[in-house]
């Protein structure tokens, strides 16, 4: 199952702090979606956007609906960040009940697999692991919940380049074998570049590019090539001093 997600003008401000401005733009369903920008361009407050998580102006439509208070979508649309819905000093076993009463398409071995694979047990609490392992913890809750729209907003934050692989192979098969919609954003981006088909590049709040990896790609190319993702990137949002 997929979800598509439409935006159109949609804002978002913290007080009187533009944080998200009239943003237009598709994800569209059962694509993998890198979401990029520099530091504060306003990722996650859009990825809060999708998920319902704050109230948008404007119109976010998420499958056709929006994500805002609805019952439907929102236990469908799973938000792995930072934010995300985990008792702090619970063990991991309470989050994971919360997950599994919460997502509708729980896989329950695929859950207990990343948690052996990633050496994390049950009995322990979150605030007693490590930087990286709470971030596997979390991409462990992500990739199990099955939701048909995903965001994993910086999820690899302190992981070690192993576990970092294992998230994105994982990532891919879960994408092959049980198609969804993934948004990725990460700062990572040579190393997420072979993993998106789509690009949401924000600047400042707005968007800066959006569409598959490979026109904005070859757009910023010279003589046929493609330019990397990262060379978008610093093109579109660097700030030359003239
Ligand atoms: N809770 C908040 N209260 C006030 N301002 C906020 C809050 N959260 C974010 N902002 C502001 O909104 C803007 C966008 O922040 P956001 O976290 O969405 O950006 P981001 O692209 O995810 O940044 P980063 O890559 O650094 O994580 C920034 O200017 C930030 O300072």
């Amino acid at each position: 199952m997929t979800y598509s997600v439409t935006f159109t003008n949609a804002s978002y401000s913290y007080g009187k702090k533009p944080a998200v401005r009239d943003v237009t733009a598709t994800i569209a369903p059962g694509t993998i979606t890198g979401l990029l920008g520099r530091n504060g361009s306003g990722k996650s407050t859009l990825a809060m956007m999708m998920c319902g998580h704050l109230k948008a102006r404007g119109t976010v439509l998420v499958d056709g609906d929006s994500p805002w208070e609805n019952p439907t979508i929102m236990p469908n649309a799973a938000l792995v960040s930072d934010a995300t819905s985990i008792f702090l000093d619970s063990k991991l076993a309470r989050t994971h009940e919360l997950w599994r009463a919460l997502r509708p398409h729980w896989s329950e071995d695929l859950y207990r697999e990343l948690m052996d694979q990633w050496g994390l047990r049950e009995r322990d609490t979150y605030s007693s692991l490590s930087r990286g392992q709470q971030s596997a913890f979390t991409a462990a809750l992500g990739l199990a919940s099955r939701s048909p729209l995903t965001i994993f907003d910086e999820v690899h934050l302190g992981m070690d380049v192993v576990v970092r692989h294992e998230f994105y192979d994982t990532m891919l098969a879960e994408f092959v074998n049980h198609p969804r919609t993934i948004v990725l954003s990460s700062h990572l981006v040579g190393e997420i570049e072979n993993l998106v088909s789509d690009v949401l590049i924000l600047d400042r709040g707005t968007v800066a590019a959006a569409g598959a990896a490979d026109d904005v790609r070859a757009a910023h190319g010279t003589d046929g090539t493609h330019a990397s993702l990262t060379d978008v990137l610093i093109s579109l949002t660097g700030r030359t001093k003239k």
